[in-house]
């Protein structure tokens, strides 16, 4: 089921709302969510679990706009963090701390002591100098922090080498060699209390088997660390799970939490996901206004006012993203296109080689744009973030103004 659609005069819905009408409204650039998108796809995750004990961690860093967070706060999600900014979002959108994940390499003193103060469910810890300075943090406010160990597995997640996290070159968890060693020590520190095991391999997984071979060796370590007698109550499987952007065909949540329930059997373990992209990509969509074509030398520009800065996954991975017309039905010549925006770099497109019929002034629409889109949004060019609207049925809503211009240099100052 997909809730962005053609009517049949060949206007593209969102939900009950023309995006010709939202982009009339709201001006483009403008992201455009879809509500009953973003549930569905969070229930999907919820009822795959099914009975099993579990919590679902939405991964913040995918679109953090406080109505989202609001919505699957109200659904009952947790979220997964990896900032003080993304746990003061939370917060703000009146997300419960008690359900938050605490993710990421870097934490700083600061960043540990606000999200022990809110008394977050569980930091993953990411090394063992990250242990310490915890231990030492927890202590010195006279609390416990709940940790459990990212796990390192060491395995190719067939993704994108920037996206792909669970090898042991790249710079996340602990290698699963080390992790006995690493568990006993946490475990000697007066101030941390262990509670689970985590990994999270890479995003855009599309496949399951990564994800399972990962769980095998998070399962045989936690025997071990039983044996030890280190008691585990959480295994979290961390995000991943890929979507469909072009023909990718990646698997349900209610596939690959089957697999999991399989694994897991009689054990005494709450399962814990992070799911990002798999909640927000294909909830949104970026709405852009075509400004120019522009015939080169051996192709066909059309200009857009959307841009890197608006949308940087095909820039920055060369993520191929579906472009779609807002009225398909307009009598237009086809070409092949290369969809460019205004910025100043030869990187700056989002598709390229794109079938298109349309001339200046019309709008198209970036599909699947609903995770790290606007979240990955910058000022770059001085050009302010786009505005996003959350559409329910035929009732759109604002949940973020377009930037006026002058907030852009709002904390800057002169020399006297
Ligand atoms: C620790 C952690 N959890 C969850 C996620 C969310 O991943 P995805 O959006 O692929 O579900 C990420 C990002 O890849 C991550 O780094
Ligand atoms: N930003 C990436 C995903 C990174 C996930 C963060 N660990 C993307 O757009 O595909």
């Amino acid at each position: 089921m997909d809730f962005f659609n053609y009517r049949e005069d060949g206007e593209l819905l969102a939900e009950q709302c023309a995006v010709s009408e939202l982009v009339a409204q709201y001006g483009t650039p403008l992201y455009i969510y879809s509500r009953a998108t973003i549930e569905r796809h969070w229930k999907a995750f919820d009822a795959a679990a099914g009975d099993v004990p579990h919590l679902i961690c939405y991964a913040v860093k995918a679109n953090g706009n406080l109505a989202i967070l609001n919505l699957l706060a109200r659904l009952g999600s947790g979220f997964d963090i990896v900032s003080g900014g993304e746990l003061a979002r939370v917060i703000a959108a009146g997300g419960d701390a008690k359900k938050v994940v605490f993710s990421g390499v870097g934490k700083t003193e600061e960043e540990m002591r606000y999200a022990l103060g809110q008394d977050i469910l569980c930091f993953n810890v990411e090394s063992e100098p990250e242990l310490e300075r915890l231990n030492q943090v927890a202590g010195s406010m006279g609390k416990v922090a709940r940790i459990s160990i990212r796990i390192n597995p060491d395995i190719d997640a067939g993704t994108h080498p920037y996206i792909s996290t669970g090898l042991k070159q790249n710079k996340f968890g602990i290698p699963i060699e080390r992790a006995p060693e690493v568990y006993r020590y946490a475990a000697s520190l007066p101030n941390l209390q262990i509670t689970g095991v985590d990994c999270h391999i890479g995003s855009q997984l599309t496949e399951i088997s990564p994800f399972l071979e990962a769980v095998d060796k998070l399962l045989a370590l936690i025997d071990e660390l039983s044996a030890a007698g280190i008691k585990i109550h959480h295994l979290d499987v961390g995000g991943g799970l890929g979507v469909n952007y072009n023909d990718e065909t990646p698997p349900h949540p209610s596939e690959y939490a089957l697999a999991l329930k399989q694994k897991l059997q009689d054990r005494d373990l709450t399962l814990m996901f992070e799911p990002g992209r798999a909640i927000m990509a294909n909830a949104g969509i970026l709405a852009t206004k075509v400004e120019y074509l522009k015939a080169g030398e051996d192709r066909h520009f059309a200009i857009v006012d959307a841009a890197m800065n608006d949308l940087i996954r095909p820039s920055l991975y060369s993520a191929w993203m579906n472009i779609i017309p807002v009225n398909r039905s307009l009598p237009r010549d086809a070409h092949h296109y290369d969809v460019v925006g205004p910025i100043c770099e030869t990187g700056d497109f989002l598709g390229k080689d794109r079938e298109l019929a349309i001339a200046p002034g019309d709008y198209l629409v970036v599909r699947s744009a609903g995770a790290y889109g606007f979240s990955m949004a910058s000022n770059y060019n001085a050009r302010s973030r786009a505005a996003e609207v959350l559409v329910d049925g035929e009732q759109p809503h604002l949940v973020r103004e377009r930037e006026p211009l002058a907030s852009l240099w709002q904390f800057e100052h002169l020399l006297p």
